[in-house]
């Protein structure tokens, strides 16, 4: 077989439609601005959130806080130190929130997983990652069966941060530094489909003030099993 013809690891006609369709949908929305980011596809909508909901939102962060965990083990200890909390979709002021991101993205909302809280005290980070699965990793079957690959991340800061605390990707070359109710969003997956490094992103350290940020992830396939019945009625979205 000729070398040109060869896929692409990780190259995937799903994923490639999804990367496709989503991108065209935000760059139609007169609010959202793509970000400039080299070979990664990022965009800001500012003033996305309400102040009350930011509020509602650290309110529960800081009654519902853990531990921030990682999906594999890090040698740093240092690597993700923030807080991090889980926020319930069926709950009556998160819901709407939550699939209001699902509506914007045009993504059904049985693809996003559990919405997520972060708190970064001074001197917390999330050091440089990927959002996307490796899939060479022991974790991944377990990921495949539910859900499969992490296609577009979103991200709203929910305050302004007296120092530190952006979001820096050290590849794409941009820092977005937090200001509340910024949505930020992106493109894990390349056009093809395979996963982009250069979507590597750091949550930098906190220097001073609190940080408080929501992260949902949204998968290729579905990831709530069973029936689902959207907010918005039993509508698909795409
Ligand atoms: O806090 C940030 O700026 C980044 C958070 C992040 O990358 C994540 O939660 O995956
Ligand atoms: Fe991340």
């Amino acid at each position: 077989m000729s070398l040109l013809f060869r896929k692409n690891p990780g190259q995937s006609s799903t994923r490639a439609r999804v990367s496709r369709d989503v991108a065209a949908r935000l760059e139609a929305n007169p609010f959202i601005k793509r970000a400039p980011a080299q070979g990664a596809q990022i965009y800001l909508f500012h003033n996305y959130l309400r102040d009350e909901d930011c509020d509602m939102l650290m309110g529960l962060i800081d009654s519902n806080r853990r531990p921030s965990t990682l999906l594999s083990a890090s040698q740093d200890p240092e690597f993700r130190t923030s807080e991090s909390c889980d926020l319930n979709r069926h709950a009556d002021e998160v819901r709407p929130i939550d699939e209001g991101l699902a509506a914007l993205l045009g993504v059904p909302p049985e693809h996003g997983e559990t919405m997520q809280g972060q708190r970064y005290a001074p001197g917390q980070q999330f050091r440089a990652h990927c959002d996307y699965f490796h899939e060479g990793e022991s974790y991944w079957p377990a990921m495949q069966a539910q859900g499969g690959q992490r296609t577009w991340t979103t991200m709203i800061y929910l305050n302004d941060v007296e120092e530190g605390g952006a979001t820096w990707f050290p590849r794409a070359g941009i820092r977005i530094a937090p200001r509340r109710g910024t949505l930020l969003i992106w493109n894990n997956m390349l056009p093809d489909g395979s996963p982009n490094y250069d979507t590597l992103h750091e949550g930098m350290k906190v220097v001073s003030g609190t940080k408080y940020v929501i992260t949902k992830w949204f998968r290729e396939n579905p990831w709530v099993q069973g029936s689902f019945t959207s907010y918005y009625g039993n509508v698909r979205m795409t």
